[in-house]
């Protein structure tokens, strides 16, 4: 019996209130794992004896975001809790959801259709573990494998297979030889998966501290080969040797880009289906990287980089150059700079027009802008009006 921790006490209510309507309820899944391993909770999920309605009809906050597939969300104290019903699956045709779920009364079943024994444990309200299939061994033994026959864990919803590879980057646990055999024999059913599934899992597994480890499964068991932009480039058997973790999607963009330019971040983002946010740091990291590389660390550099995207940048020129940059020199430089914003630039657009008034307004003006604001960040120019308007004066417009 384990001490229950803050995010387990904090759903205590929950199990409580459904137990003392006549059901059973356990902690379930994924933070029963992580709690065993000691690593941050993220969501506590819930399974319980309960059918949905009867679940709906026991709270008065109740969310009814799957009840086909047995789930409903519960709220408690401002947290989000998915409680769901005791279920068998049937197969997952569409590859998103289940095509049907039956409910169950006991558990035991519940646990058998799961993917990875260290995945199928449950926990009552003391902190006893129910554990049917040795998922503790295989934390001991920092082992990822499936439960019961691979085979059928993998046909059933083929996602699991890059979970298995994700959680071997997250935990830097092996993945078991069975369990690998299985994968092998599925790998194919890969490509029939909504996208938006394989991106998560990917970014996930680009996040993960073993990521290396994960890679190199990706390329031993040919995962890339059926996925979508890795299929067409040995992208992955190059990163081998250099990944490290990459905290965010716009940062794997970005190097994917940089290792083949001929990859468009708008391509592999349409591919993906990222976001427009995720498009937009990539492009800046892009942007940064490209920079870098013909002119190193300076001011204007870490003028246009917003600071949010220094960990970023630092991650991505770790793996791509042998020079590691001094990440405290980016924030050392910033706290330098002469310039916070092109508001500060002592001079404006009308002055520029104002001293060539013959030159017909056009974009050439942002253009100069844009130079005096870098000759000010770089400690070229001082930023005052008269030394900027005489440097306009030796550099005017090109006259047509
Ligand atoms: N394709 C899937 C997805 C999930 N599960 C089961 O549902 C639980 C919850 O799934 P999810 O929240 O997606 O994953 P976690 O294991 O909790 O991991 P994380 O939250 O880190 O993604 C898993 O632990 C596993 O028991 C499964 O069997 N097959």
């Amino acid at each position: 019996m384990k001490e229950l921790t803050e995010p387990f006490r904090e759903a205590l209510a929950i199990i409580e209130t459904i137990e003392e309507a006549g059901h059973q309820a356990f902690f379930v899944g994924g933070c029963v794992r992580d709690f065993l391993l000691k690593r941050p909770i993220g969501d506590v999920d819930i399974t319980t004896s309960a059918k949905p309605f009867e679940v709906q009809a026991i709270f008065d906050e109740v969310i009814p975001v799957g009840i086909q597939h047995g789930t409903v969300i519960v709220r408690h104290r401002g947290i989000s809790y998915e409680v769901t019903t005791f279920r068998v699956e049937g197969e997952y045709s569409d590859q998103r959801h289940p095509d049907s779920v039956q409910f169950i009364d006991k558990i035991d079943e519940d646990l058998a259709r799961r993917d990875f024994t260290i995945n199928a444990l449950a926990m009552n309200k003391h902190g006893y573990i129910i554990d049917l299939f040795h998922g503790r061994e295989d934390i001991e033994k920092a082992l990822i494998r499936a439960v019961g026959n691979g085979h059928d864990r993998f046909q059933e919803d083929p996602l699991r297979i890059l979970r298995a590879i994700r959680f071997s980057s997250q935990l830097g646990f092996q993945i078991e030889e069975n369990t690998l055999k299985a994968i092998m024999a599925t790998r194919q059913s890969i490509t029939g998966l909504a996208v938006e599934r394989i991106t998560v899992e990917l970014q996930k597994l680009f996040a993960g501290k073993d990521v290396k480890t994960a890679l190199s499964y990706m390329v031993e068991l040919r995962i890339d080969q059926e996925l979508p932009v890795l299929k067409d480039y040995h992208l992955i058997a190059k990163l081998v040797p250099i990944i490290q973790p990459l905290h965010t999607l716009a940062e794997v963009l970005c190097l994917i880009h940089q290792m083949e330019p001929e990859l468009d971040i708008r391509i592999i983002g349409k591919e993906w289906k990222c976001s427009n946010k995720i498009l937009r740091e990539a492009f800046q990291l892009n942007q940064a990287v490209d920079y870098y590389k013909a002119n190193g660390l300076d001011n204007w550099l870490v003028y246009q980089l917003l600071p949010d995207y220094y960990n970023a940048f630092y991650r991505i020129t770790e793996i791509m150059f042998p020079t590691k940059i001094d990440k405290d020199e980016l924030y050392r430089l910033k706290k330098q700079l002469n310039l916070t914003s092109k508001k500060d630039l002592n001079i404006n657009g009308n002055d520029i027009i104002k001293l060539f008034p013959a030159v017909p307004k056009g974009p050439w003006i942002q253009d100069k802008l844009v130079k005096l604001e870098r000759l000010v960040v770089l400690g070229e120019l001082q930023n005052n009006n008269m030394i900027l308007k005489d440097w306009l004066k030796w550099n005017p417009p090109e006259q047509k």
